[in-house]
């Protein structure tokens, strides 16, 4: 567009995160309002994020600052340019002095990004225990406090008392390397994973700590399902996360689990999609459980999965698909499809 209408429609639906999401060009939304837009979206877009807008570079190492700079063709481009210069002057002039670390209008309006190269970490305790912030299917989730001061979650996946097998390291060799894909994914709507270290007691998976609660935990508390307009909104972010997963540029992430439990609502209001179906392979090798069953997950399965030969499940970006129309069901019913039909039963229909 040539105004900034679709810029505030994106922020509004998807917070500002979003604008420095990269295409597979590693264009933002920010280079594409530098290329073709006017420059009070400019403004708008500092407004949002600050100083941060001039480091975002594609793949050919371009920032919005170089793509208008390749472009001299009419008064925007001109309007734009000493609008990028005085921006950045200002910017410098108020950048503390070497050594201080005053803060100043600039850094404080600088988002902080999560930093995963911490090395030592420790749980962050609450009466004397491990801050539990959740259970699920086959690990828990706690609290932990890193060495660049930073709160995170980390997902416990006991593994002592299962035998160290090769079945099982290999398991845990695959969880690891989906690990390290989800570490480069960056998405307002997806969990940030930071990354994975294996001990002798059990695997453990640092990410993102959101605050807020899952979509199911917040139905369970009100007692009935959500409003249409809340069931809209929730529902365009999980599908703005799935379509970042299923259009990445070496072939499409599955998440494999999607419904409600694994949705949160940030106090931002933002959904984040968690729990990706990475740990299945450690479960199906050494049947861990922490007891509580992941309920419900067959009704979210599409009709192809129950008919996988030769123990292959045929999880597809269709099968994340047909889960998520299971969880939009689910949020206007707060029971998934066919929720009446015993679970073993769900493959026969
Ligand atoms: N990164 C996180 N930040 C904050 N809370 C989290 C985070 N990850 C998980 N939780 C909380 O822990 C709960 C359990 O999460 P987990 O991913 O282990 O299992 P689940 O999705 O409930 O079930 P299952 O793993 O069986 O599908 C979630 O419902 C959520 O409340």
């Amino acid at each position: 567009k040539s105004d900034n209408s679709n810029l505030k429609w994106l922020v509004k639906e998807l917070g500002s995160d979003c604008l420095t999401v990269p295409d597979k060009y590693g264009y933002t939304a920010v280079h594409l309002a530098a290329q073709w837009q006017p420059v009070d979206s400019l403004q708008f877009i500092f407004d949002q994020i600050g100083a941060e807008m001039f480091s975002l570079k594609n793949k050919d190492g371009e920032t919005p600052a170089d793509v208008v700079e390749s472009q001299w063709r009419d008064a925007d481009e001109s309007a734009k340019r000493a609008w990028i210069s005085s921006t950045q002057r200002r910017l410098e002039a108020s950048r503390p002095p070497a050594g201080s670390s005053a803060p100043t209008a600039a850094s404080a309006g600088a988002k902080k990004q999560l930093n995963p190269s911490f090395t030592d970490w420790d749980f962050i305790l609450q009466d004397e225990k491990k801050q539990l912030i959740g259970r699920g299917g086959f690990g828990e989730v706690y609290k932990a406090l890193t060495d660049l001061n930073q709160t995170v979650a980390v997902k416990v996946l006991p593994l002592s008392g299962t035998g160290q097998s090769r079945k099982l390291q290999k398991a845990v060799e695959m969880e690891k390397r989906g690990v390290e894909i989800l570490k480069r994914l960056s998405h307002p709507n997806i969990l940030q994973f930071l990354k994975c270290e294996q001990k002798s007691d059990g695997l453990y998976i640092f990410t993102e700590l959101v605050s807020g609660h899952s979509l199911f935990e917040l139905m369970q508390r009100q007692n009935k399902p959500f409003k249409e307009s809340g069931v809209r909104d929730f529902s365009r972010q999980i599908c703005s996360g799935l379509n970042f997963l299923h259009c990445q540029p070496e072939g499409a992430i599955l998440h494999r689990d999607i419904k409600s439990s694994n949705a949160m609502l940030t106090s931002k209001g933002v959904i984040k999609l968690i729990d990706f179906g990475l740990a299945k392979e450690i479960v199906g090798t050494c049947g861990l459980s922490t007891g509580v069953d992941p309920k419900g997950t067959p009704y979210f399965m599409a009709p192809e999965l129950f008919m996988g030969e030769g123990g292959s499940i045929p999880y597809s970006a269709k099968t994340d698909v047909w889960a998520f129309g299971c969880t939009v069901y689910e949020l206007t019913a707060m029971q998934p499809p066919d929720a009446n039909v015993q679970q073993f039963r769900i493959a026969v229909l």
